[in-house]
């Protein structure tokens, strides 16, 4: 049937609208950013559809008779496509002002609601986004299936070969049916956030929504608006009603990350949301009632922000029922090397190139160097290696490390100066391939220094090729 597609696979999505100009203006823009629009005028044909073509995404509008405006047949619809196809994200179309129905149909299962007459650069960020999700599910779990070594590995990519990364997932499997407030601490890039998203997934609100906000990222002044929504009327600009983050998480999870950047003020406000459930959407006087579990993440040090009155003492016992500290990669090194195999086989996928294996220098210097932006660093460094890599192995010269390495059971902290100069002549010498003159120009000393010190630090060259 599709025999003449594009090896780049453009995605199909199905577009359920009864109104022909919809369908027509979200075909051309789907078209125009690479998918393969296709097209249901009602309920009825969307599933016939469903049934004998492969569809990665659906864009479903709520009514379909036009005296209708309940949305009880989208809702319908959304219900049976999560119960016949589970795992097809469906993205709801609701009419502006319609923000109950768009809760109703993320709770029967949208992943996510688009209000018409939407922005195009919101429809196709809403589909790339759950597309991705979808996709990088699909591959945790066929990657689970495939290592059944340990439990929790393999589910969204997670990695936890160490045994202190594995104590951490053992106590955190054994709080997340007890509805606890969670609190993740730790540096930035160990996890934090994909753990608290495994917490959701393995908890009995997985069904439910999965909420983030990074606190640290939003203007304070639009930090309440995004949190408990507004009113219509609130601000001079604010011409609809919003519906905030902690409505759109009711019965799910709400992870606030960077949570050690709420402005003091507002910390009363969610302090109360947190014990009561209960708030008032700004510019409104009605109380909102919600259920959610509430996961946070800092890696500011609480303790001390409470010490100096820039933290509410109540607000942190809240929020700390369970706390755990994510350690850095350089505290757990039996992670370093799989994590590292798991990013450069996924950039391999992704630039279509075979997947090198590592050599025994890039195994060390890959286990030896500090990891200061911790995972995050890691995948990125390997996505980059997967670029330069030619060849079925990957050396040390590849991953392009420019931090000095830190000595095998040593701290940088512990690290003295002749220890550092000789490190940082080493990493300069295999960047430079041990082209003594290219390393003793970049270190600024001259090339009969630079020999003089490789007498003294005893360094050579392994592999001779100069
Ligand atoms: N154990 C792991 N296995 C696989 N991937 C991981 C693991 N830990 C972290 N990552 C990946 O590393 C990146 C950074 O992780 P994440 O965003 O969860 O860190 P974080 O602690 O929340 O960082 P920040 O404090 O900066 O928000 C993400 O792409 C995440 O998927």
């Amino acid at each position: 049937m599709h025999s003449s597609r594009p090896t780049s696979n453009p995605q199909r999505i199905l577009v359920v609208d009864d109104q022909s100009d919809v369908r027509d203006a979200l075909r051309l823009l789907l078209k125009a950013a690479g998918y393969i629009p296709i097209g249901a005028a009602s309920p009825q044909e969307a599933i016939a559809r469903l049934q004998t073509e492969s569809i990665e995404a659906v864009l479903a509008d709520m009514n379909f008779s036009i005296d209708t405006t309940s949305g009880s047949e989208g809702l319908e619809l959304i219900k049976q496509l999560n119960e016949h196809w589970p795992g097809l994200p469906v993205i709801a179309m609701t009419a502006w002002a319609s923000i109950d129905l768009a809760v109703e149909a993320m709770r029967c299962g949208a992943v996510d609601f688009i209000e018409k007459p939407w922005q195009n650069a919101r429809v196709l960020s809403v589909l790339k986004g759950n597309l991705d999700l979808t996709r990088s599910q699909r591959e945790a779990k066929k990657m689970s299936a495939a290592n059944a070594l340990l439990l929790s590995e393999g589910e969204f990519g997670f990695i936890a070969r160490s045994s202190t990364m594995q104590r951490a997932v053992d106590d955190l499997r054994r709080v997340v049916d007890s509805d606890a407030a969670i609190l993740l601490l730790g540096e930035n890039g160990t996890g934090k956030s994909l753990l608290a998203q495994l917490v959701h997934h393995w908890s009995a609100r997985r069904s439910q929504p999965f909420v983030k906000v990074d606190i640290g990222s939003l203007a304070p002044n639009l930090l309440e608006t995004e949190l408990f929504g507004h009113s219509k009327g609130a601000y001079t600009d604010a011409r609809q009603e919003r519906v905030g983050r902690f409505e759109l998480a009711d019965e799910g999870t709400l992870f606030l990350d960077e949570i050690a950047n709420l402005p003091f003020e507002q910390q009363p406000k969610l302090l109360r949301a947190i014990e009561d459930g209960e708030f008032e959407r700004v510019g409104s006087s009605k109380t909102q009632k919600v259920d959610v579990r509430i996961i946070t993440a800092t890696n500011a040090n609480l303790d001390a922000m409470v010490s100096s009155g820039r933290f509410r003492q109540d607000l942190l016992y809240r929020l700390n029922t369970f706390q755990i500290t994510i350690p850095p990669l350089r505290e757990r090194r039996d992670d370093i090397l799989p994590l590292a195999r798991h990013y450069l086989a996924g950039a391999c996928k992704r630039y279509r190139r075979t997947v090198p294996e590592l050599d025994s220098d890039a195994q060390r210097v890959l286990c030896n160097y500090a990891w200061p932006g911790n995972v995050r660093e890691l995948a990125h460094v390997m996505e980059r290696a997967a670029l330069f890599a030619s060849g079925s192995t990957l050396s040390a010269f590849d991953l392009r490390l420019q931090q000095a390495v830190v000595p095998e059971d040593s701290d940088l902290g512990e690290v003295t100066l002749e220890q550092a100069e000789k490190i940082v002549m080493k990493r300069s010498l295999e960047r430079h391939r041990w082209n003594l003159q290219r390393s003793a120009d970049e270190l600024g000393i001259t090339r009969q220094a630079l020999y003089r010190r490789l007498g003294k630090y005893s360094l050579r060259k392994d592999d001779a090729e100069d």
